[in-house]
């Protein structure tokens, strides 16, 4: 008799799991390893920026005063008595009717409090000096770039639990972090059970297949922010699985395993669980491909044992392990965006349980669209090679039509701080 399971809802399933996040310990990293990182602490501004009255420009800084006469009858004339670049600063006190020729980045002279632009100005050299034209008046604080008028110090700058990328590398240069404290990345393994996996250099043969899930989970658990382990593959046998697997768990924050988990008489990883004292949160979700996915905890530490179907392995990751990955990275949005968005192709089969369809994001009519990639059973493995979305179809008693209006789960952003919502409730009997 095979066992029966009881599916539960996908947002029952992330809630149970996000029950046993827990947050990673930070350390200091050096500013040029940080790339994709996570923060572990607020930045915040310890000064000014600009750090001072500076030109935008390239130009001359005048005291406002002397020119309030000028006009193109009646140009006014300032001496120009010093060139200062940008990491100068200007030596000589400005008096009335002196400017000083200055460079954009330029600190402002004390006394100057405007910047006119050289293509408004006219040089003429008269015994020896330079003199340039104005032609207009400029207000005091006219084209002055102002200390603080980006950010002011003490101002939080980019939160923690953000993921590092070019733009946050200028900010934290740009305070000085030459080391930069980050969240210790939670440790994944990853093992692959199954007697039909080769490894990537064996040649094919009769009933096995190349072992492509330990490759694409390592991949998504570095692209989630984890640092993956390999543990390698395991063949169907009770007593290796069981051992390496008490093993391994002792050596990493979180253990994934694919395949083994529905009924097969070599799916052993229900009976792992249980050997090892493991509290089974779920072993089915009303989701197709994934459905099998379970998880269970052992003294807190998490065991995913993801399905051996590739496409059901991928999903089961993104849905459920990714959240816990970017929570111990503190991210405040671990889980998957979803936005509203068009339907491209006919799904007329209802089906009880809801669907999670591998697909291209595109733009119709200016509209976010997406265009289910095709091969959508959960043993395929080519569609995940063009797939950037996941198109949730809930599970029901209708089909879905090109042009309805569904949620689209999207794969390669940071995400969002709310879980997926099934919107449909689970109706019993509906299993299968
Ligand atoms: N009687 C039933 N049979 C099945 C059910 C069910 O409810 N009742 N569920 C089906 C569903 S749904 C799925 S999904 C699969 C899940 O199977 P397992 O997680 O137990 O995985 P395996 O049996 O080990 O393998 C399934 C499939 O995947 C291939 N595989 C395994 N590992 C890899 C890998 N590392 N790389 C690539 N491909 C892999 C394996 O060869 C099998 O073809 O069970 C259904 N059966
Ligand atoms: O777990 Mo399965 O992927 O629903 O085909
Ligand atoms: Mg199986």
């Amino acid at each position: 008799m095979v066992e029966e399971r009881t599916p539960i809802l996908v947002s029952e399933a992330i809630k149970r799991v996000m029950e046993f996040s827990i947050k990673g310990k930070s350390e200091y990293i050096s500013l040029e390893e940080s790339n994709g990182r996570y923060l572990a602490e607020d930045i915040k501004a310890d000064h000014n920026i600009p750090p001072f009255d500076r030109s935008p420009l390239d130009g001359f800084a005048v005291r406002s005063k002397d020119t309030q006469n000028a006009s193109s009858t009646n140009p006014v004339f300032l001496e120009v008595i010093e060139t200062v670049g940008a990491g100068g600063v200007t030596q000589q006190k400005v008096t009335p009717g002196q400017a000083v020729r200055v460079m954009t980045g330029t600190i402002m002279p004390e006394e100057c409090d405007a910047i006119v632009m050289f293509e408004l100005t006219k040089e003429k050299k008269e015994n020896g000096r330079t003199y340039i034209e104005i032609k207009r008046p400029f207000n005091s604080g006219d084209f002055v770039s102002f200390e603080g008028e980006e950010t002011k110090k003490g101002d939080v700058l980019v939160k923690a639990g953000t993921r590092i990328h070019a733009g946050v590398i200028a900010v934290l240069a740009t305070f000085g972090y030459k080391n930069v404290p980050v969240v210790k990345k939670p440790v994944i393994g990853v093992y692959a059970t199954g007697t039909e996996l080769l490894e990537l250099d064996e040649p094919l043969e009769p009933g096995k297949i190349r072992n492509s899930n330990a490759y694409m989970i390592q991949a998504q658990v570095e692209q989630a922010g984890g640092e993956a382990k390999y543990y390698g593959q395991l063949v169907d046998d009770f007593d290796q699985c069981y051992q390496a697997i008490k093993n391994a768990l002792g050596e990493v924050d979180v253990l994934i395993t694919t395949g083994g988990v529905s009924v097969g008489d070599f799916d052993y990883l229900p009976q792992i669980y249980e050997k090892l004292g493991a509290n089974v949160l779920f072993n089915k979700i009303a989701m197709r491909p994934g459905s099998v996915t379970t998880v269970a905890e052992k003294n807190g530490k998490l065991l995913f044992g993801l399905s051996g179907n590739p496409s059901a392995s991928f999903v089961g990751f993104e849905l459920y392990t990714r959240p816990w990955i970017k929570a111990y990275l503190y991210s405040e949005t671990p889980y998957l965006e979803v936005v509203k968005g068009l339907l491209t192709k006919d799904f007329p089969k209802p089906n009880p349980f809801s669907r999670f369809i591998r697909s291209r994001m595109v733009f119709v009519d200016g509209r976010i669209a997406a265009e289910p990639i095709g091969m959508d059973k959960s043993q395929v493995v080519t569609s995940l090679a063009h797939s950037d979305v996941l198109v949730a179809l809930p599970g029901g008693s209708r089909g879905y039509s090109s042009g309805d209006e569904v949620d689209i789960l999207l794969l390669n952003r940071e995400g969002s701080v709310n879980p997926f919502k099934d919107p449909t409730k689970l109706r019993s009997g509906e299993g299968r």
